[in-house]
């Protein structure tokens, strides 16, 4: 059955983001050193469907959230009457917004539509956001939910001139997206949402403007992660603690980290034959000093060795203690080899994802390939399923096409562009 869906202001589009990984400099970044960042391939993506009422739905299946409102009930919000984003808590007035875990995602939305669409008239929409990124885990997902949350509703607001591909546009997005992040975690430094717009690789100094890298060299890592939990806090605490009892020995650690950072900018900035095997030697040695700073952990030190048997470097990625470690993937090694070191991580538990670093950043598309994007999503799914007409007609049409989204497997999603 074909299903009719009625003109509406705005066609369906689509925005990804793509996650980040700190490939050197964590923890001495807190104290003012260099840090390189780069983007995953891994990527949040966001459906946004227009309706024929006034009511806007957020959809976040990955961590349970379905939540709609009428337009009138949320509140108008001017970014400068409030002392800082995270103060939109004592703005929800009658907007119900859940206990949970999803609440800082949904008092995110709520903040950005009461700053940048509660103004307007504006027609309702449905935005559902899946993403690839494992949640907490130190990747960046709540930067790359941000960003295209910012992007999505910046471009319903009609602020953005070229498709969030300007420098102009994407300083809007990543903007927004900072006070998305600030809304869910307080006092981010701005790294995150920073690669998660712009893409690439970046060097990032606390309180400077995030550096480009002009880096032409996707690299292939392998992302680990131990599943240990990990408590940032603690672990910061521990460097702080160490540095207040040995201040000359431990800032020689973060000086010397921070050595290995400025390396790092000038490798990827060259073309030479021997910038792989530099890359592995400096992460070996970024991953030595953070050992040194008692960030590590049994399990991170157990992947070390399965990579180190392989020929391939790893370090941890984050804030250690458990978490994630990245493996610098040699691009003469086999894939039977890459697939060999997968297994034997899978086998010691470990969730193993493999990934470039420094793709696309923030992108907005209107067709996936030549198909508009409901068509393809409907494709995507078994005909039964996606075509089975919405019975929330308020969705004006495009109910059934939300719903075949949230469910579509991860590797379907993991087609769409960029
Ligand atoms: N797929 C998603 N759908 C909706 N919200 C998400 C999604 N992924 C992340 N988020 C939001 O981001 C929060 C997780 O942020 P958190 O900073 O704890 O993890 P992270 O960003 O993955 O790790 P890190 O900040 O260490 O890189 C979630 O609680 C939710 O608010
Ligand atoms: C450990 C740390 O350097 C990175 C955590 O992902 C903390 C920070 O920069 O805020």
């Amino acid at each position: 059955m074909v299903v009719a869906i009625p003109q509406t202001e705005f066609k369906p589009f689509l925005v990804s983001a793509p996650g980040k990984l700190i490939l050197f400099g964590e923890h001495a970044v807190v104290y003012g050193k260099t840090a390189i960042a780069g983007s995953v391939s891994m990527r949040a993506y966001a459906l946004v469907t227009p309706r024929s009422d006034s009511k806007v739905r957020l959809v976040l299946p990955d961590i349970s959230v379905d939540v709609q409102f009428d337009t009138s009930k949320l509140p108008q919000l001017n970014p400068s009457e409030l002392s800082h984003p995270c103060e939109v808590e004592n703005h929800v007035g009658c907007a119900s917004v859940p206990e949970g875990p999803g609440r800082m995602a949904v008092l995110t939305f709520v903040y950005l539509f009461g700053c940048l669409l509660a103004q307007k008239p504006t027609k309702g929409f449905t935005v559902c956001v899946r993403s690839l990124l494992p949640v907490g885990a130190g990747l960046g997902s709540s930067a790359s939910f941000n960003v295209v949350l910012a992007a999505a509703l910046l471009q319903l607001s009609g602020q953005l001139y070229k498709d969030g591909k300007s420098t102009a546009d994407r300083q809007l997005i990543n903007e927004w997206a900072f006070a998305g992040e600030q809304v869910a975690h307080g006092t981010p430094s701005g790294i995150d949402n920073s690669v998660a717009t712009y893409g690439g690789f970046l060097a990032y100094t606390r309180g400077q403007k995030p550096q480009n890298l002009n880096s032409s060299n996707a690299l292939r890592v392998l992302i680990t992660n131990t599943n240990v939990p990990k408590s940032t806090k603690a672990l910061l605490a521990g460097v702080r603690s160490l540095r207040d009892k040995h201040p000359q020995v431990i800032d020689g650690v973060l000086d010397t980290i921070h050595s290995v950072a400025i390396s790092a900018i000038s490798l990827f900035e060259s073309q030479g034959e021997d910038v792989e095997e530099k890359l592995q030697d400096i992460i070996r040695l970024n991953h030595g000093m953070l050992s040194t700073l008692g960030v590590s952990h049994l399990s991170l030190e157990r992947i070390r060795e399965i990579t180190a048997a392989h020929h391939m470097a790893s370090k941890l990625t984050g804030a250690g203690g458990g978490g994630c470690a990245l493996t610098l993937v040699p691009s003469n090694a086999s894939d039977e080899t890459v697939e060999d070191v997968k297994r034997m991580l899978a086998h010691e538990g470990f969730q193993c994802y493999q990934t470039t670093v420094g793709g696309a950043g923030v992108a907005i598309s209107h067709c996936v390939g030549a198909q508009p994007i409901e068509e393809w999503v409907r494709s995507m799914l078994d005909r039964q399923l996606s075509l089975a007409p919405s019975t929330k007609s308020e969705d004006a049409g495009y109910g059934g096409v939300v719903s075949a989204f949230s469910i579509l497997p991860d590797t379907a999603i993991a087609k769409l562009a960029p």
